[in-house]
């Protein structure tokens, strides 16, 4: 196969970011997604309708002239979160409230200290339709950070899952054999996404022959065996899974340091490497169902209209871009090459 036509696709996890870099974050993702969810770790985070009101105008504003592209907005819950702060979100047309336990991820310190005093926010969203979208780990420090995950499915998505069978849950960039078995297994109101580094990656590609820490990301990456799983759930084409980035820039200098952050900026090239991805399991006829139908069916969200075109052309990604305040950023997978390039 030499091209592959595809209906057009949403990214269901993204991170924009703000102010100087959305002229460089929303014309990548709009080169190829109409829609995607916007995360809202912003400093400080997005927790009323408001700011998100003023924050979806600021990344409309920063689109290419002529793009169409649809930002999907969030709120970001805390302890502080009331039920009013949901049906102010939902009625402002805010589609999903982000559930970081507090200290999990980058600028999630703000977020949520005790998830069970949530429960009545979540029982309000439940009823409003708005969608739980979790970031799944524990944050005790005694935890292994490789265990935090699972640590969660156990401590607390079982409990969310089984409290709120009509709440539509997103279990976020999912990293493990047992996320992927548990979202599989459980009922009809829970989904995850995956992302390309946690298709393409395991911690052998963070940790062997020196730490590479424009791999690093969280949740980490983990072992092969997982990697594998998560290869073999898309593969499946079962309808709970599908296309977040998690595209998540930091400056080179914020990777590359003493305490380097955790994110990886794919949105450059992150429909060609699902496609690379899909392609090496023999599976690019469920690309589609991946990038294009399955997001949007679980959000209750029509399905785009149009397609874009994907061309087997091998392509090397860049080692640097500049940023508009001129610093570098290192893009993900830089310096590799991919098989499949978007058509202009
Ligand atoms: N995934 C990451 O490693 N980082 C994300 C936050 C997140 O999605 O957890 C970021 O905002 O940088
Ligand atoms: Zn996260
Ligand atoms: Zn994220």
């Amino acid at each position: 196969m030499t091209t592959l036509t595809i209906q057009t696709p949403d990214d269901w996890h993204l991170h924009l970011r703000d102010a100087d870099m959305l002229p460089e974050t929303v014309p990548a993702t709009a080169r190829c997604f109409k829609r995607a969810i916007v995360m809202p770790n912003l400093v400080p985070p997005v927790t009323t309708a408001e700011m998100a009101m003023a924050y979806r105008q600021r990344i409309l504003d920063a689109r290419p002239a002529g793009s169409k592209f649809e930002p999907l907005m969030t709120l970001f819950l805390t302890n502080s979160t009331s039920a009013q702060d949901i049906m102010d979100a939902k009625a402002a047309g805010i589609v999903a409230a982000k559930l970081y336990p507090a200290g999990a991820t980058t600028n999630s310190s703000a977020a949520v200290k005790q998830l069970e005093a949530m429960y009545p926010i979540f029982d309000v969203m439940q009823q409003q339709g708005m969608l739980l979208l979790v970031h799944g780990e524990v944050t005790d420090h005694h935890i292994d950070i490789f265990d935090r995950e699972k640590e969660f499915i156990d401590q607390k998505m079982v409990h969310i899952v089984n409290n709120f069978p009509n709440l539509k849950v997103v279990f976020e960039h999912i990293t493990t054999g047992d996320a992927a078995q548990f979202v599989q297994e459980a009922g009809d109101n829970i989904a995850a996404t995956i992302t390309p580094q946690h298709l393409l990656l395991n911690r052998n590609d963070l940790l062997v022959g020196g730490v590479r820490p424009h791999n690093f990301c969280l949740p980490v990456l983990k072992r092969n065996t997982h990697q594998q799983a998560l290869r073999a759930a898309v593969k499946t084409g079962s309808p709970k899974f599908f296309l977040g980035t998690d595209s998540a820039p930091h400056a080179k200098e914020a990777k590359e340091n003493a305490c380097g952050c955790a994110g990886c900026y794919s949105a450059w090239s992150a429909i060609e490497l699902y496609a690379h991805v899909f392609e090496d399991l023999g599976a690019l006829d469920k690309l589609e169902g991946f990038a294009s139908h399955h997001g949007p069916d679980f959000y209750g969200l029509p399905r785009n209209e149009g397609t874009i075109t994907l061309v087997r052309e091998d392509w090397t990604i860049p080692g640097e871009i500049e940023l508009p305040s001129g610093k570098p950023i290192v893009p993900f997978f830089a310096g590799e090459s991919v098989h499949w390039k978007l058509k202009a």
